[in-house]
C-alpha cells in the first residue's frame, strides 16, 4: 500500500514519528517528510536515521503556506502535529485553537487542494466529553475533520480520525516520573489512586493509525479497545517489579483540568459505533442540516447503550500492569539496571 508513495507526518518530530520512520523507512516506500517547526530535532533524525528517503519540511500548521507547500506531491498525511499537554493548554487555550484547530483546517485544506487520497488525524479519549482546553481543541478538531470529510464525496482525498488513550512511557508522562521519583528516592507522587487511564504502547498508537488508513472511509473515527488500570494499580506494579515494594507514596490530589477516568467513546457514538474486533469505527453522522429530520427521527438506541471508558474496560491487576510494563523497553532497561531511553 506505502509502496512507491510519499508521506508526511506533520509534528513528525515526536514519538509517533519516530515510530512510524522505523517501521517504514525499510519498506517499499519511496519518501517520508517530516513537517515541524523544530530544527533540532529534524537535525537529530537526520543523523539517527541517515536516510535518503527522509525529507524534512519547516513549517509550522499555523501557517497555511508552510503546509500547502510541503504537501505538494505527496499521497499520505498522518496529522500528528498538536499541543497536547492538559496544563500548558489550560493556561493558553488561545494556542490550542490555533495549532490543534487552525492548523488541522490548513492541513485538511492543503490536503485536498493538493489532491493527497488519504489523511488520518490523531486524536485523544480527551476530546470525549471535554473538560480541559486540550480535550475540547481537540474535539473540536475532529468536528473540523468531520464537517471537511463530508464536502468531499467527489473528491480524492479520504479524511479519517483515530483517538487514543495515554501512552505509556512517553516524555513527561506518569511512568518515567514514577521511576524517576523512585531511583531519586524521593516519595511517588499519586494524584488519585482511584483515577483509572487506558494503557498503550506507542507500537499500538501506530497500529490503530495503520488501522485507519487501510479502513477508514470519509469522517470515520477509530478507536482501539485497550485495558485500563488505576494509579494506585500502576504505582505498586512499578513499585513490585523494581523491587521498591516499601517505596513512600505521597498522594497530591487531582491536577488543573483532570479528569477521574477517560472515555474513548460516548454514549452516543457507542450506539452507531461498529465493532471490529480489535477496534471500534464511529462513522460521521451523515444527515443533512435539515432539523425536521433531528426532531422526528430520535436515536432511540442512544438510551441504551453505555460510553465505554478507562473505569468499565477491562481492568488490569497489578500482575497485569506489571506484565504490561515489562513490554516497554523503557522498563525493561530500568528493571535490569540500564539507563532507559524514552522514544521521543
Ligand atoms: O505526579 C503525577 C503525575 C500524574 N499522575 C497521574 O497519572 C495519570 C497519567 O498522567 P500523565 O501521564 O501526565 O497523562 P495525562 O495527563 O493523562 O495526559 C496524557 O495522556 C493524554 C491522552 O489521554 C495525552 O493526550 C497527553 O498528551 C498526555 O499528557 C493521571 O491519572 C495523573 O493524575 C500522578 O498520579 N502523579
Amino acid at each position: 500500500m506505502f509502496d512507491g508513495k510519499t508521506l508526511l507526518i506533520t509534528g513528525g518530530t515526536g514519538s509517533f514519528g519516530n515510530t512510524v520512520l522505523k517501521r517504514f523507512l525499510d519498506t517499499g516506500i519511496s519518501e517520508i517528510r517530516v513537517f515541524s517547526r523544530d530544527e533540532k530535532k529534524q537535525d537529530d533524525q537526520r543523523k539517527k536515521f541517515q536516510s535518503d528517503k527522509l525529507k524534512f519540511y519547516i513549517g509550522d500548521v499555523r501557517d497555511p503556506g508552510s503546509i500547502l507547500s510541503a504537501t505538494r506531491g505527496v499521497d499520505f498525511i498522518f496529522h500528528a502535529a498538536a499541543l497536547k499537554q492538559v496544563p500548558s493548554c489550560e493556561f493558553h487555550p488561545m494556542e490550542a485553537v490555533k495549532t490543534n484547530v487552525l492548523g488541522t483546517e490548513n492541513v485538511l485544506e492543503a490536503a485536498i487542494q493538493n489532491g493527497v487520497s488519504r489523511v488520518v488525524c490523531l486524536s485523544t479519549d480527551k476530546a470525549v466529553y471535554p473538560i480541559n482546553a486540550m480535550g475540547i481543541s481537540k474535539a473540536l478538531m475532529e468536528k473540523v475533520m468531520v464537517a471537511k470529510s463530508r464536502e468531499l464525496a467527489k473528491s480524492q482525498t479520504v479524511i479519517c480520525g483515530t483517538r487514543y488513550g495515554n501512552v505509556m512511557a512517553s516524555r513527561g508522562s506518569v511512568i518515567p516520573l514514577f521511576a524517576q521519583q523512585i531511583g531519586a528516592n524521593k516519595p511517588i507522587t499519586i494524584t488519585d489512586p482511584n483515577m483509572t487511564r487506558f494503557m498503550m504502547t506507542l507500537s499500538d498508537a501506530v497500529d490503530l493509525v495503520l488501522y485507519a488508513f487501510t479502513h477508514g472511509n470519509n469522517g470515520d473515527i477509530f478507536v482501539q479497545k485497550a485495558p485500563a488500570a488505576t494509579i494506585g494499580v500502576l504505582a505498586e506494579a512499578m513499585r513490585k517489579r523494581l523491587g521498591v515494594a516499601q517505596h513512600p507514596i505521597d498522594v497530591i490530589g487531582t491536577r488543573h483540568g483532570e479528569k477521574l477516568y477517560e472515555t474513548l467513546l460516548s454514549r452516543e457514538e457507542m450506539a452507531n459505533a461498529v465493532d471490529m474486533g480489535d477496534y471500534y469505527r464511529i462513522p460521521p453522522d451523515l444527515r443533512d442540516l435539515n432539523y425536521a429530520k433531528y426532531v422526528e427521527q430520535g436515536e432511540t438506541t442512544i438510551t441504551r447503550a453505555e460510553d465505554y471508558n478507562s473505569h468499565n474496560t477491562t481492568r488490569l491487576d497489578v500482575d497485569g500492569m506489571g506484565e504490561l510494563l515489562m513490554k516497554l523497553d523503557f522498563f525493561r532497561d530500568l528493571v535490569a539496571g540500564r539507563t532507559p531511553t524514552l522514544e521521543d
